[in-house]
């Protein structure tokens, strides 16, 4: 072999490699030296998408060396030998590598070692198989599969064989409507199910007594060229009730089913075989075609091998019955019925959130603002710590700055504060410090553009744990990669290595009581149970979602009280919420005197 041909095969051969290792993760390798020889081939540049059989693997390659594995991936252009012994694998290597064809139609292959071989999941092992599903075979006769494909007139009526992007549909009855994926009940076609189908209820009956199932009044004929499919989805819950049935004709096909909770199951479904889908395999699992043409089937009487069947054009009738009013289901993963009312509920609960928020955190600060200021001073030695810590010409937002206790340190770093509080905010004007009003649930500041920031005792007025998240969100957009965030919550649990917080030890004669219990039902999260347990202070907190009071002396015998909406935070829970926020990871989290805290990093 000339140097010009072997420099030729190592390129192709390199070529083939990356692809193999970006498509599998498999790593090839060309050179068996003492660290690579190996028991597995690749065979680079041959696999089912290029025609190859694991019969024509073995015609040529099994004269050389003895192989005892062949794993042909589905729409590969490569695939994979395991031998029993090294020697084997390095002969089929030096014999065929850049010389030898498998078969006729193949070009020379190119052969390389690898270590690992690809995880293939056949889907046809797995046991599971959506409940409820049922294929009857042979359903229709051959005579009857050409009467049902001619009653359906492509070119007439009023939605005639609609072109979608990977299939042809006409539907009869009610129109599908894909944008929506409902039908619209109060506009019924003119083409009604073709009389030829009725043939198929009484059968259905008979085979299956068992099944409730109403006279369909809506069919969806899809027809699929190989090469085309559906994408997994499952039929609108709230538009159809009872079961959908598919009839399928023309050709046999693989119908991918895929659970809520993400189990697999492809269902072979014959051609002039009936497929009905009834309970969880309705419901609570996707169903769809993969565009391909062709399908890896079972073979043989136990089903123990696979074999490759060829598409052709596929016509399926599927049919469904109208859904009066919601659908009343118990699986809530693809129920449109239940995310509605979901969403609504959310819509409701931050309504109510909103509402509590404005009355018993915003309003309040206002009033309280010169009184809450003045209690406010030193800087908490931890946060002071984590400024002093920036690299000099930072920024820093402090998201919610109160009096702005925070924005007076360091003149090497660039500090801007922001508070819902207009009454606070006159403060941090009055001494000069940057700041302006706003929401921390929509912070008025570009995306990625700090280098810190920091929300002490902020989001612990937030009244819904969405609009808790949505607060930690603003601040890891506005974070700059690697900017680093720092949050301050109250604990409820104000106690910590039998110390109490400096909170409680303000109030001596009410916490030598020991802490009560509360019972679990009581100590949830009440968005909808106001009004809220009021706390009293400077005592162990005995709920999640509180009432605080804050005396305002105004000098007269009868101080104003004021009550502030706080949620307390759980030990482990500040962190879990910043886990829920894409984006973000966080580096520290601690217990600072009766608060919760976190550090975490943009990334
Ligand atoms: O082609 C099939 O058998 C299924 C069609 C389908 O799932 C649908 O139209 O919703
Ligand atoms: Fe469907």
């Amino acid at each position: 072999m000339s140097i010009q041909q072997c420099k030729k095969i190592l390129r192709k051969t390199k070529r083939c490699q990356s692809i193999i290792e970006q498509d599998t993760g498999i790593k090839c390798t060309d050179t068996a030296d003492l660290m690579h020889v190996l028991q597995n081939l690749v065979i680079c540049n041959a696999g089912l998408s290029t025609g190859l059989r694991p019969q024509g693997v073995l015609e040529t390659i099994g004269n050389v060396g003895n192989v005892s594995e062949i794993i042909m991936l589905p729409g590969k252009s490569f695939c994979f030998l395991s031998c029993p012994t090294i020697d084997d694998s390095q002969r089929i290597f030096d014999r065929l590598h850049g010389k030898a064809k498998l078969g006729q139609n193949q070009g020379v292959v190119y052969l390389s070692f690898c270590k690992d071989l690809p995880k293939f999941e056949n889907p046809w092992d797995s046991s599971i198989s959506p409940l409820g599903l049922i294929v009857i075979r042979d359903f229709i006769s051959e005579e009857e599969e050409e009467i049902l494909q001619k009653c359906v007139n492509w070119s007439e009526g009023e939605n005639s064989g609609k072109e979608l992007k990977h299939r042809q549909v006409k539907h009869f009855g009610y129109e599908f409507r894909y944008g929506t994926n409902d039908v619209d009940s109060d506009k019924p076609l003119m083409e009604k199910i073709p009389e030829e189908c009725q043939i198929l209820w009484q059968r259905m009956q008979e085979k299956h007594p068992d099944i409730d199932w109403p006279i369909p009044d809506q069919l969806t004929v899809n027809k699929y060229s190989p090469g085309q499919g559906i994408p997994p989805h499952c039929d609108t819950h709230s538009a159809f009730s009872g079961p959908i049935v598919s009839l399928s004709l023309g050709s046999d096909v693989v119908m991918d089913f895929r659970s809520a909770s993400g189990e697999n199951s492809s269902v072979f479904l014959p051609r002039r075989s009936l497929l009905l889908m009834t309970g969880e395999s309705r419901y609570n699992w996707t169903h769809g075609i993969t565009p391909r043409c062709m399908d890896i089937v079972p073979s043989g009487s136990d089903n123990a091998s696979l074999t490759v069947l060829k598409r052709s054009t596929r016509i399926s009738f599927t049919f469904r019955k109208l859904r009066q009013g919601e659908c009343d289901c118990n699986y809530a993963r693809f129920c449109d019925t239940k995310k509605r009312q979901r969403e609504e509920k959310s819509l409701e609960l931050a309504e109510i959130a909103a509402k509590v928020e404005e009355e018993n955190v915003h309003k309040i600060y206002n009033e309280i603002a010169q009184h809450f200021s003045e209690t406010r001073h030193s800087p908490w030695p931890k946060v002071a710590e984590f400024i002093a810590n920036l690299p000099v010409g930072s920024s820093l937002v402090d998201i919610g700055c109160g009096n702005g206790k925070y924005l007076v340190a360091r003149e090497d770093i660039v500090k801007i504060g922001c508070d819902r509080s207009e009454g606070l905010l006159k403060v941090c004007q009055e001494r000069q410090l940057n700041s302006f009003l706003c929401d921390c649930l929509e912070l008025p500041i570009r995306d990625s553009s700090v280098s810190a920031c920091i929300s002490i005792a902020v989001i612990h007025h937030l009244a819904s744990e969405e609009r808790r998240i949505q607060a930690v969100k603003e601040m890891g957009r506005i974070l700059e990669r690697s900017g680093r965030g720092l949050i301050y919550v109250w604990a409820k649990n104000q106690e910590a290595d039998k110390k109490k917080s400096s909170y409680l030890r303000q109030n001596r004669k009410l916490n030598k009581k020991p802490i009560e219990e509360v019972p679990e039902s009581e100590n949830q999260q009440n968005d909808e149970e106001l009004p809220l347990p009021i706390h009293t202070n400077r005592t162990q907190f005995l709920h999640r979602d509180i009432l605080v009071p804050w005396k305002l002396r105004d000098g007269s015998d009868n101080p104003k009280t004021f009550l502030r909406f706080y949620h307390v935070f759980e030990e482990g829970e500040l962190e879990e919420l910043c886990s829920k926020v894409n984006g973000i990871k966080v580096t520290q989290s601690y217990y600072d005197q009766g608060n919760w805290c976190a550090i975490f990093e943009k990334i």
